[in-house]
């Protein structure tokens, strides 16, 4: 947001860790006239490790053409750093693909209304009609792309088409086909799954009924970032609950469903305020 003639801005720093980044990157700011609102930073051990940060705040507006111009030659580069400017006014565009089961999509689309997520959903799309209504009645175009099993190139082909370059994000809200590796690298944005349950455990197809027959006690869900690989990618955010000898598959999946909605969201929310930072398998999850 833009208060007065100040911007809300982050700043996303990730390089080989030495004495001085963050004197360096604090000190720049400051002769700048930000104000660091937050500030948070891990480095990777065993030593020298990488460096990571993220800082939001806020910098008067005249200052960050500045800012964009020196701030690689004069901090980012003598550290060796990579670093990203985010403009924490701009939503992320987000679209989010769905097949048959509404409720983490619901979910997401109500926190939305209520402000929960900065993120504005462009479109859904699902491999089956079932949903349309749903997502109509919040304003939000649905288009229905049906899959061919053993043959995602005709699909693929059209959601990448719908998708373009209109978001920033896709979330697989229970969308229950296997991407190829080919449509991750063409619409070369982040995607983040929800899969039913605390993975490694049940990756794959039907978690809750394998759960079931394995007779657990804990049931759960897991956000990560798509790869090719299926449900390998980097976790963002997992959660459990209770189980008992009386649950069946039916009552494991109710039970569970609200673990998927909650670790959904909050993956969803976490990314959409830059929060997340990769580091090969791992997802820092920075304050
Ligand atoms: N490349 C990737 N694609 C997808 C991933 C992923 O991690 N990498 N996650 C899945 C979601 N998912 C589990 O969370 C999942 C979806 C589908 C299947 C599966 O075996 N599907 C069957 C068809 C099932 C049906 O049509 O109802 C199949 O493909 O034969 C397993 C896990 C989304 N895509």
């Amino acid at each position: 947001m833009t208060t007065g003639t100040r911007h809300a801005l982050r700043l996303l720093i990730s390089g080989p860790d030495r004495p001085g980044i963050i004197s360096g990157v604090t000190g720049y700011l400051y002769r700048l006239g930000a104000d660091v609102t937050s500030s948070d930073q891990y480095t990777s051990a065993p030593g020298p490790g990488t460096f990571f940060q993220r800082l939001a705040f806020t910098l008067p507006a005249a200052a960050r053409g500045t800012l964009v111009s020196t701030f690689g030659r004069e901090v980012a580069e003598p550290f060796g750093l990579t670093w990203r400017l985010v403009d924490a006014a701009q939503p992320k565009r987000v679209a989010i693909l769905a097949s048959k089961a509404d409720h983490c999509l619901v979910d997401l689309l109500w926190r939305m209304r209520r402000d929960e997520l900065p993120m504005r959903v462009e479109l859904v799309a699902a491999n089956h009609p079932d949903l349309r209504a749903t997502v109509e009645q919040h304003g939000i175009p649905f288009h229905h792309v049906p899959s061919v099993p053993g043959k995602p190139e005709e699909s693929e082909s059209r959601l990448a088409d719908l998708l373009g370059d209109r978001c920033d994000l896709i979330v697989l809200a229970r969308y229950m086909q296997v991407l190829t590796g080919e449509f991750l690298t063409k619409v070369a944005v982040p995607l983040i799954n929800i899969h039913h349950s605390v993975l490694p455990a049940f990756a794959g197809a039907q978690p809750y009924t394998r759960a079931y027959e394995r007779g657990v006690k804990l049931i759960g869900a897991t956000a990560h970032y798509v790869t090719e690989e299926l449900d390998c990618g980097p976790i963002i955010e997992q959660d459990v609950a209770r189980a008992s000898h009386r649950d069946d598959a039916a009552a494991l999946a109710r039970l569970g469903a609200d673990v998927e909605r909650t670790v959904l969201a909050r993956a969803v929310r976490w990314h959409c305020e830059d929060r997340l930072l990769r580091h090969g398998n791992r997802v820092l999850v920075l304050s």
